[in-house]
Parts: C-alpha cells; sequence; structure tokens
C-alpha cells in the first residue's frame, strides 16, 4: 500500500503545538486513493497503461515508515529489495544516490504543512550507502517562516551519516517577474526506442562480441523503476570522443497520479540521479572508470510537473578536472515548460582502457 508500511499510515509529523488531527494527509496517501489517471496529454482517453499499476517508485521505494516524531525508516522499501522486488542498485554496487535523496525528501516533507511545496534541495553523499541495510532519515526542523520553512535531514547506516540533505520549502507565491530558457527541439517520445528496445537491438547485431553480449544482457535484466528514451544514444560499440552532453526522455514506470507535487518532487530526485554523472565521461572514452560516486546532489523545483509522464532530461557536463567532474541538468516538460534544474559534482578515478572494438 502506497501510504503505509506494516499497517502503520505515513502521516506527516504534526507541526509542533499542532494537533495530530490536524496533520495533512500523508504525502503518499493521496496518491494511493486517486483515480487512475489517463496519459500524458490528459486527453481523457483510456489510459494505455495498466491502470492498476502503481508506480514501484511510490508504493516501496520512496516508502518509509516512521519510528518515532521526525524519524524515519526505509526498512519496508529495503525488505522490499529483499524480498525479490529488485530496485536498481548501480553496478558500483553502493545505494543509488537517487533513492538516498528521494527518501530524505520523502521525510522532510513529511515535517512541514501541506500547503507549501520543496523549491530546492541540496545534498552531500558522505558515505557509500550499504544496500544491505536499512537506512534511517531524521529530521531536523530548522525553521518555519511565514513563506518558507528549511529542514536538514540526515541519512543514516551502521550509526554513521551516508547522506546530508538541506531542503527548503515554499508557500505558493505569484511574481510578474518570470522568464526560462527555450527547449531544446528533439524527438518526441512515440519516436524514439526505449532505453530496453536500443540494447534489443544492439545484442541482434551477429558482430557483437560475447563479453559485450553478456554487458548488454545484464544491462537488460536490472529493473530499473524509470522508463528512459535516449536521444541520439552514441552507436555503442563506435569509440570516439563525444560532446559532453545528452538528452534522453524520462518517466517513472507506472502511474502516480495528479496533484501531489510533493511526491512527484521525490521521484524526480530520484529520476534525476540516473545516468547523470556519466555525461561527464562522454568525451574520454579512451578510459576506464575504476571508482566513480557522486559527491554532492542539488535541484530546483521551478513548475508543477508529473514524474510518471515524459519529461526532456537535458544534462551537460561544462568542465571535469582534479578526479572530478560538473554536471547539470534541466528537466522539461512536454509543454516545453522548464520544471526542475538539477547540477551534481562526482569523483572518477579511471585508467587508460584497452583499445577493443565491441564489435
Ligand atoms: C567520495 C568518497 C569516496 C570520498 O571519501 P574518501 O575517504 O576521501 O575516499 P578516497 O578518495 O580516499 O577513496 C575512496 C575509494 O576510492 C578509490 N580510490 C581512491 N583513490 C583512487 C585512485 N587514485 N585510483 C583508483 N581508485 C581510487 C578506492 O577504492 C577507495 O576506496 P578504499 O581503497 O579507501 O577502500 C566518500 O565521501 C564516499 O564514498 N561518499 C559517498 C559517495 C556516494 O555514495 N554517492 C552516491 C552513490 S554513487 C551514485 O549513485 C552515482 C552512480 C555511481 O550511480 C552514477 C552512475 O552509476 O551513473
Amino acid at each position: 500500500m502506497a501510504a503505509s508500511s506494516g499497517g502503520k499510515k505515513l502521516l506527516p509529523e504534526p507541526s509542533k503545538g499542532t494537533s495530530a488531527a490536524s496533520a495533512h494527509s500523508s504525502i503518499l496517501r493521496k496518491s494511493s486513493s486517486e483515480k487512475p489517471v489517463t496519459e500524458a496529454t490528459g486527453s481523457g482517453s483510456k489510459s494505455s497503461r495498466n491502470e492498476d499499476l502503481h508506480s514501484v517508485l511510490v508504493t516501496s521505494v520512496l516508502n518509509l515508515e516512521r519510528l518515532d516524531l521526525d524519524l524515519y525508516s526505509n526498512e519496508h522499501s529495503n525488505r522490499c529489495t529483499f524480498t525479490g522486488t529488485h530496485h536498481w542498485v548501480p553496478r558500483s554496487r553502493m545505494l543509488f544516490g537517487g533513492q538516498i535523496v528521494g527518501q530524505a525528501l520523502v521525510a522532510a516533507a513529511m515535517s512541514v504543512s501541506e500547503n507549501i511545496y520543496a523549491h530546492s534541495l541540496h545534498c552531500y553523499f558522505v558515505r557509500a550507502g550499504d544496500p544491505k541495510v536499512p537506512v534511517l532519515y531524521q529530521v531536523d526542523r530548522i525553521r518555519d517562516g511565514k513563506s518558507f520553512s528549511v529542514r536538514s535531514v540526515k541519512a543514516i547506516q551502521h550509526g554513521n551519516p551516508i547522506l546530508i540533505c538541506q531542503s527548503s520549502f515554499q508557500r505558493k507565491m505569484e511574481s510578474p517577474i518570470h522568464h526560462q530558457f527555450t527547449m531544446p527541439v528533439v524527438p518526441s517520445p512515440n519516436e524514439l526506442l526505449t532505453q530496453e528496445e536500443l540494447i534489443q537491438k544492439y545484442l541482434r547485431d551477429p558482430a557483437l562480441t560475447e563479453k559485450y553480449k553478456v554487458g548488454l544482457t545484464k544491462l537488460l535484466a536490472e529493473e530499473v523503476p524509470i522508463e528512459i528514451k535516449p536521444i541520439n544514444p552514441p552507436e555503442y560499440y563506435r569509440r570516439v570522443a563525444l560532446e559532453s552532453k545528452q538528452h534522453f526522455w524520462v518517466r517513472a514506470r507506472g502511474y502516480i497520479g495528479e496533484g501531489n507535487m510533493k511526491l512527484h518532487c521525490c521521484v524526480a530526485a530520484y529520476i534525476s540521479d540516473y545516468s547523470f554523472l556519466r555525461t561527464a565521461l562522454l568525451p574520454h572514452f579512451q578510459y576506464k572508470v575504476k571508482f566513480m560516486a557522486s559527491l554532492d546532489h542539488s535541484m530546483w523545483f521551478h513548475a508543477p510537473f508529473r514524474s510518471d509522464e515524459w519529461m526532456l532530461y537535458e544534462c551537460e557536463s561544462p568542465w571535469a578536472g582534479s578526479c572530478r567532474g560538473l554536471v547539470q541538468g534541466r528537466l522539461w516538460k512536454q509543454d516545453g515548460v522548464l520544471a526542475v534544474s538539477c547540477a551534481q559534482e562526482g569523483v572518477f578515478y579511471v585508467k587508460p582502457s584497452a583499445a577493443e572494438s565491441k564489435l
């Protein structure tokens, strides 16, 4: 059940001084009781996706259990992970950064009132997360002002912080000052293959070497809870220096439903870390990664969006050096509205790669 784990309803904590009764409904509960939504266009046509399907990101990966005031655990979603509902754990075997960021935002959002929304977050990944044990999320209520509230969340494992995340929430406010860049012109999602279809296409290449067949088959077996449609994906076997830019359409698998902006922000936090850092590696095909990890992750939420509808993820890396790389991203709605901006720095330790062809 999206709204509870172990039977406990996940209610945002009553802000101090107000009774639990006035606490707002869980940031998860609304989505599970919502009627299935029609497709992205909202055209009222019957959804072409399975209407009983809930996004696994909502029903487990971002589903926290309340242990005490401002203290949560992801044990339930971890249990799901260990009961075979596999969630994406990167090949680096560290706990996926996007999952910890998304869960930290869920925990922070449960401590603020319903009528204010996340507008930014800034995190540091200070230790590698252990996918084999639960994560505790400790929320510190830094300040509640008239228009803004600030929270600090510590994600803890084995008694040590693995992530520190500051987030800020704002009451809805209108302003005459507004501008945004123009969305890049790219093929629409229905003109493109999914990541899985692309891998199937590569695997049908009779000239592909066994080694790459094994790697691609492993990639295909990963149950990534995100649907991805790369735009102009590099030819898998071509070994050329590419510009440090990539675009792909992304959306959460399954539906989440209208109107639960806090939840869509948490899902976008998960999605934004997928393949983000690799943008900085695109020009450097002649090196093989020995170790790679995100050091920090920042997001700014500009306008309402649906993380279960196709969004264009525009990623670029303006700089890399000193074993670090900076990546910046923009999530665009299909109607051209800039919904989210992201930035992240990562650490890379590399070695020259053997100049073997994949064919
Ligand atoms: C970032 C650190 C590691 C810094 O912490 P630190 O203590 O300064 O770490 P370090 O620089 O001393 O070395 C850490 C490890 O890097 C390797 N290493 C070290 N130097 C070299 C070298 N010259 N050449 C090759 N390898 C090297 C080596 O394995 C070493 O491990 P150790 O030997 O100490 O057990 C720490 O703060 C940390 O682990 N933070 C958490 C990072 C994290 O978990 N990020 C989120 C997950 S990563 C992610 O989700 C993105 C990803 C990976 O999925 C991207 C993607 O897949 O697309």
